[in-house]
């Protein structure tokens, strides 16, 4: 018996009755099990979404045979879709800058086999943590930032996207700020992590900031990169309790665990394929 081939179907469209009989029936007739199904109907906006986790279970039907005879199918529902191959894993490519614990847990969750990717390379504007890609074998590429040069860094971090084939690029704590015409080029295919509980404390220094406004709880905010700051789509977010007893370096050190379980979290569920952007929010079926 050959290895069943596993592939992610996620679909949108106008709401209406049909969908899931026409698309579950289509995948049963094509000797197709399915593992795992997520739907959602946005009354709001009437739009729905949904996603399977499907096998292929006859030596019949490839992933492609699915993929091209799909599209007869649900022409009717005037439908989104796209199928991933859930054998050709996700390249990605790491952004950073200085700080290193949301690229050491990357790194770490790689390793154990729990972010199944392909890491392309690792890019950073300072040369601090060319021994962690090295430790693992990963290519790290030094494109510093000047005042100056940002239009060609920025060239030269697109030529390497191309290059490698990269999917996803991962902003693991790289502190600058990217032009919109970077984010135009990666939209949908950039995450970040921002260090407070967005919307809350966007821009620099959030850590001070909730310091001096005496919180309870801070935060941290996976989300997509859009030409506004802090503003994108978020994925996950994650928050741990404070008190008036934590300094602002405290507040930095608790806030280190809440960033890695975001960014590790929502980079996870793009690789899986369980997120759909819907305006400026998103759709996550865990
Ligand atoms: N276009 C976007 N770029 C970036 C985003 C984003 O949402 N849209 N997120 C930031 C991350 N970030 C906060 O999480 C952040 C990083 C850097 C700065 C900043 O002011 N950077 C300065 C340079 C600072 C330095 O050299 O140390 C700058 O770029 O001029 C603010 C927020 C990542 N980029």
């Amino acid at each position: 018996m050959s290895h069943p081939k596993e592939f992610v179907l996620k679909a949108s469209c106008y709401a209406t009755s049909g969908i899931v009989a026409t698309v579950s029936t289509y995948l049963a007739e094509h000797g197709c099990y399915i593992s795992e199904m997520h739907q959602y109907d946005d009354e709001e906006t009437q739009r729905f979404f949904m996603r399977a986790l499907c096998k292929i279970e006859s030596d019949d039907n490839t992933i492609d045979s699915i993929r091209a005879g799909l599209d007869d199918q649900v022409t009717k529902f005037n439908m989104d879709w796209n199928i991933y191959d859930m054998g050709e894993p996700v390249k990605v490519l790491l952004m950073v800058s200085k700080f290193d614990h949301c690229l050491d847990d990357l790194l770490y969750r790689h390793r154990k086999g729990e972010l199944r990717m392909d890491i392309t390379a690792i890019v950073s504007n300072h040369k601090d943590l060319r021994p962690m890609a090295e430790r693992e074998g990963i290519r790290f590429i030094h494109l510093p930032v000047t005042k100056d040069n940002k239009p060609e860094q920025e060239a030269a971090l697109m030529a390497v996207v191309e290059e490698t084939q990269t999917d996803l690029v991962v902003l693991a704590r790289y502190m600058q700020i990217l032009s919109d015409s970077l984010c135009k080029q990666l939209q949908g295919r950039a995450i970040n992590i921002h260090h407070s509980f967005l919307p809350g404390f966007k821009g620099a220094k959030p850590y001070h900031q909730a310091h001096v406004r005496g919180v309870k709880l801070i935060g941290a905010t996976a989300h997509y990169v859009t030409s506004d700051l802090d503003e994108g789509p978020i994925i996950e977010q994650s928050v741990q309790p404070v008190d008036h007893t934590y300094s602002t370096d405290r507040l930095v050190a608790v806030g280190r665990d809440t960033e890695t379980v975001a960014l590790a979290t929502a980079v996870r569920m793009h690789l899986e394929h369980r997120v759909f952007m819907y305006g400026n929010k998103t759709v996550v079926f865990k």
